[in-house]
């Protein structure tokens, strides 16, 4: 999975390429061959002879692509791009957008370039409303629910929405064509830095040279480098887009994470192993029998086998009652979380999940990642500054205030933060993980959404975890204490060595 190869200084490298969404996501447009190499197949809960053919309903291709002419980029003229972006996802678009607006060159770069994004992505209303991007979420629910376990439930009064995926895209399409953006339909394989520009290689040969270059590939990782040894928790789902004889859930709430086990009674195995690394349900009820469920593992490392997850799923969806009659869509997920942040600087920027922006105690990165985009955006506007600004900067010099921009000291603090709360979930088990979302899930809206929004910063996040603390139950402070201080020190030394 992780495909990037690793030769920090050099300025020439080869790049196997993973098709670049912010997610790997395998909402695969042929399920039987899915990159994480499951084979569609019955799954059978336990030894039971009462096998689900869940994912015999999985449609076999379902591959859409967007209705639009895309102005594309004339490899004969060679001229020399403001900006080259490889990676056609959401961060890639939105800073296309916004460095075209600004009246600069900008050529995007990805192998389906109309393709509807494959993932069913969740975000808070109030991201979306700050972002004024209301219009791209189609479906909304006046708040979530927690269930802790079989006796507490939560009720969190913050509307959540789904995103339209489509409509998002083709908004972004479109004002990308009015700017003047050209497109690049192939893979990127090579990138050959110089002093002032770069040149992209593409696999269909066509060579772009490019003053900046941003690499938007998500976990492929494609072109910025790392020089850490990679070790990242595994965020894994599986999720299917189901039409349902009917299911036990509010439709005006969405379950944000359903924690209880009782599903799992008549299988001891999954049970045993549901106690040591426990998975939740997510789920976003459309209507009464159109449903997304989600069945997720926050995070373990290593990353839960996705055949469990599957067979977790199929015993809660017969627990619950709920009679799948079709799947429109089926979506496994294997999101990296934590782990070091790029090298910092280097001449590739990035954004997204290339550039370790997925919040890594809660796997969430879209609303994060379009946000950040204005940030990029301006700093390469700024200090790209046109051809007769005499303030413009070129070649490592550029690259370096942009990753500045995108990185700066407070947000690398707070991702140590987050860093150090991944590392206390992945030693929890499912009672700890319980006791520790019941008081999590207690806290202030003002701790809880900023610390899932990016929105608190140390010493706030100081604050933030000495509240959650209060909140605790006493074995849950000692599980917090105990798995918690080999993380808190290594938290507090890397800040220590984090200095700008
Ligand atoms: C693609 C798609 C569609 C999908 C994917 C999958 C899914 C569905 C997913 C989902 C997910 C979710 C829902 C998530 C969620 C998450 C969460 C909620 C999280 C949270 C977390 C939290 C935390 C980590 C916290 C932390 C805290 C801490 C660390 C604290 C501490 C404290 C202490 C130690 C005390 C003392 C004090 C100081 C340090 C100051």
């Amino acid at each position: 999975m992780d495909t990037l190869l690793k030769t920090p200084n050099k300025l020439e490298f080869f790049i196997p390429q993973f098709h670049g969404f912010e997610r790997l996501a395998t909402n695969n447009p042929n399920p039987s061959r899915v990159k994480l190499g499951v084979k569609k197949r019955a799954i059978k809960i336990g030894s039971s002879s009462s096998s689900s053919a869940l994912l015999d309903l999985v449609p076999e291709t379902k591959k859409e692509n967007l209705d639009f002419e895309l102005p594309l980029y004339d490899a004969s003229v060679n001229k020399v791009v403001d900006l080259a972006i490889v990676g056609g996802g959401p961060a890639g678009l939105a800073v296309a957008q916004q460095v075209s607006e600004a009246g600069l060159s900008v050529c995007s770069i990805d192998p389906s370039p109309k393709l509807i994004w494959p993932n069913n992505y969740g975000v808070w209303v109030d991201e979306f409303e700050a972002m004024d991007l209301l219009d791209c979420l189609d479906t909304t629910w006046s708040g979530a629910v927690v269930y802790i376990d079989e006796g507490v439930k939560k009720d969190l009064s913050r509307p959540y929405g789904r995103v339209n995926r489509k409509q998002l895209k083709s908004k972004m399409l479109q004002k990308c064509i009015t700017n003047g953006v050209k497109f690049h339909q192939s893979k990127v394989t090579n990138v050959i830095h110089e002093e002032a520009n770069s040149t992209v290689v593409c696999s269909d040969g066509v060579k772009i040279q490019a003053s900046v270059v941003l690499d938007a590939t998500g976990f492929s990782r494609c072109l910025v480098q790392y020089d850490k040894p990679y070790n990242p928790g595994y965020q894994v789902a599986y999720g299917i887009v189901a039409e349902v004889d009917g299911h036990p859930f509010d439709v005006d709430k969405m379950v944000f994470m359903d924690w209880r086990d009782s599903h799992l009674d008549s299988y001891p195995e999954l049970k045993e192993r549901n106690s040591k690394i426990p998975t939740f349900l997510y789920a976003m009820p459309f209507s009464s029998n159109r449903i997304f469920l989600e069945e997720t593992s926050l995070v373990a490392r290593p990353g839960l086998r996705m055949e469990d997850i599957q067979e977790r799923m199929v015993a809660r969806l017969k627990h619950l009652g709920i009679n799948v009659k079709r799947i429109e869509e089926d979506e496994r997920c294997v999101i990296p979380m934590g782990g070091p942040l790029p090298v910092l600087p280097q001449r590739v920027v990035g954004i997204g999940g290339t550039a370790g922006m997925v919040h890594p105690s809660t796997g969430y990165m879209v609303a994060r990642t379009l946000a950040a985009a204005p940030i990029v955006a301006n700093a390469i506007v700024r200090y790209l500054g046109g051809s007769s600004s005499k303030n413009s900067l070129r070649g490592d010099q550029l690259s370096a205030e942009v990753w500045r921009d995108l990185w700066p000291i407070e947000r690398r603090r707070q991702r140590e933060f987050f860093c150090f709360g991944m590392d206390i979930l992945l030693k929890l088990d499912l009672e700890a993980t319980r006791r520790f979302f019941d008081a999590f899930f207690d806290l202030q809206p003002h701790y809880w959404h900023g610390f899932l929004s990016s929105r608190l910063f140390l010493p706030d996040l100081l604050f933030f975890g000495l509240s959650l603390f209060s909140h605790a139950s006493n074995t849950s402070r000692l599980e917090i204490m105990t798995k918690g201080t080999v993380p808190l020190a290594k938290m507090i030394n890397n800040l220590v060595q984090d200095r700008d």
